[in-house]
């Protein structure tokens, strides 16, 4: 992960980093933005629902709709560089101020909820050593995330900014170890195990291949959150085209690292023993192959990895509200500085919210898993109208030179936007419901907004939106009460 995530002002981030970017440090820049902590509970996230057939067409379905996305912003970027906010700024200059609110809001959401699923794989991965932190939500790692959570909200406020040296250090540091699974496990391999049973329709628990399919999906999705950002490098690099270049590789390096380390797994242990393994459940994996070193490496790549990763996430979280606030899109008070230039009451209400779900984790004992599947869900608004605001341009020629081939930008806005739907259908209702809750209260910050800056609040198609979201956000409240769905 880096700093420069896509809200981050390029300028003010890497005036220090004046050198240029090549190919190859460039895609480790977009490397470092993607892994964080899916990677290492893959082996367990895929075979809990999936046998080998299933994860292969989960993972090529993900690979030609993350693509699209990449290419989604890839041409977004070079179209309406102005745009540079980001996602949001994409749905708002498409489909008016309420959807580009909500894109923002969204991906704030997904942005801190992540960090909380984050905080909870930490000291599960640490438990291997404290055994104290259980799955990382007994009240001793709860304790744990709440001190880790503050000495990161203290540092972000004393200015720091992730150097590149660091940055490096924790890239190769995640990766390394990554590398050395693949290839110790590769080595290890047993086709009879893997084909034990390929289809997986030999366990009754795993229902059709589609169900398997899609049980996949909020999984594959959440270790590619973080692409998006990418094309925010272009201030980084030597040569524009290089960044579409690095994008790619680093997309298709990570496609493979991912498609290996689930897919290998099931040939070290079998469906039912991986969707038994405790997370972070790479540990577990190796450890069946080589003995305990093994999961000792892991859970430490572990820990550097997404320790990082949560310092990144925590700037970039607190950097969308704000920026948004400068456009008028959130309140004013979201906007402020401290006199270091960091906005600081958009950091404090980010991580008064995260310590808030640290604790809600605590009573509804939540899991890692749980956790990331709200802010996968979460994410998929900025990302849907991300799609379909391409696929807009390209339809109605806006930005384009006469004569300029549209059909591909087209395609992977078409494209996007509908494995964007489909990602919505096959998260299913009762995420569906959590991310009613979370985003119905944006609202009122909308109307806030608005009123701020003395502008129409609703238009009636707006309203009608955003009395839906209140009516499903009450009821899921309603259904959780109740017992019905139960998200966390
Ligand atoms: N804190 C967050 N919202 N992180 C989102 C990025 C997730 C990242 N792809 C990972 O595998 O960890």
């Amino acid at each position: 992960m880096t700093t420069a995530g896509i809200n981050v002002p390029i300028g003010k981030v890497t005036a220090a980093a004046a050198t240029k970017l090549r190919v190859g440090s460039l895609t480790a820049l977009v490397i470092g933005s993607m892994v964080g902590s899916g990677v290492f509970s893959l082996p367990q996230n895929m075979a809990a629902g999936a046998g080998p057939l299933a994860i292969l067409i989960g993972w090529a379905i993900t690979a030609v709709g993350m693509l699209a996305l990449v290419f989604v912003y890839q041409s977004l970027a070079t179209r309406k560089p102005a745009l540079d906010a980001g996602p949001y700024a994409y749905a708002k200059a498409g489909f008016g101020p309420f959807i580009g609110f909500n894109s923002a809001w969204g991906y704030w959401i997904s942005a801190w909820v992540g960090n909380v699923s984050y905080a909870v794989i930490v000291f599960s991965a640490l438990s291997y050593f404290f055994p104290a932190f259980g799955d990382g939500n007994t009240w001793q790692a709860v304790l744990g995330a709440s001190i880790l959570l503050w000495l990161v909200h203290a540092l972000v406020l004393a200015g720091i900014r992730q150097a590149a040296i660091v940055n490096v250090i924790v890239t190769v540091a995640k990766i390394a170890p990554i590398v050395l699974f693949v290839g110790v496990v590769a080595v290890a391999f047993k086709l009879d195990v893997w084909s034990l049973d390929f289809s997986g329709l030999g366990n009754a628990d795993l229902g059709s291949i589609t169900a398997q399919v899609k049980s996949t999906m909020m999984v594959t999705l959440w270790v590619f959150i973080g692409i998006e950002s990418a094309s925010v490098f272009s201030g980084r690099a030597e040569h524009r085209k290089d960044i579409a270049m690095a994008t790619v590789l680093g997309f298709f390096t990570c496609l493979a690292l991912y498609g290996l380390v689930s897919l290998l797994s099931l040939g070290i242990l079998s469906q039912p023993e991986l969707a038994a393994l405790k997370n972070p459940s790479m540990a577990g994996v190796l450890e069946a192959v080589v003995g305990p070193w093994g999961a000792i490496l892991i859970n430490i790549a572990l820990v550097v990895s997404v320790v990082g990763a949560f310092l990144s996430w925590t700037l970039l979280a607190a950097e969308i509200p704000h920026v948004a606030a400068k456009d008028g899109t959130m309140p004013k008070f979201f906007g402020q500085e401290s006199e270091r230039g960091v906005p600081s009451t958009s950091l404090l209400i980010t991580n008064l919210l995260v310590q808030a779900f640290l604790v809600i984790t605590l009573f509804a004992q939540s899991t890692y898993q749980a956790l990331f599947y709200i802010a996968s869900a979460a994410i998929l608004v900025p990302y849907i109208f991300s799609g379909a605001y391409a696929a807009k341009l390209a339809l109605t020629g806006e930005s384009y030179k006469g004569g300029e081939q549209r059909g591909g930008p087209l395609f992977a806005g078409l494209l996007a936007t509908v494995y964007g739907l489909w990602l919505v259908y096959a998260a299913g209702p009762a995420y569906l419901f959590m991310c009613a809750i979370l985003y119905a209260p944006g609202i009122v910050f909308y109307v806030w907004a608005r009123r701020e800056t003395n502008q129409r609040v609703f238009h009636p198609a707006e309203a009608a939106v955003a009395a839906a979201l209140v009516a499903a956000g009450v009821a899921a409240a309603y259904l959780i009460w109740n017992g019905s769905i139960s998200p966390l």
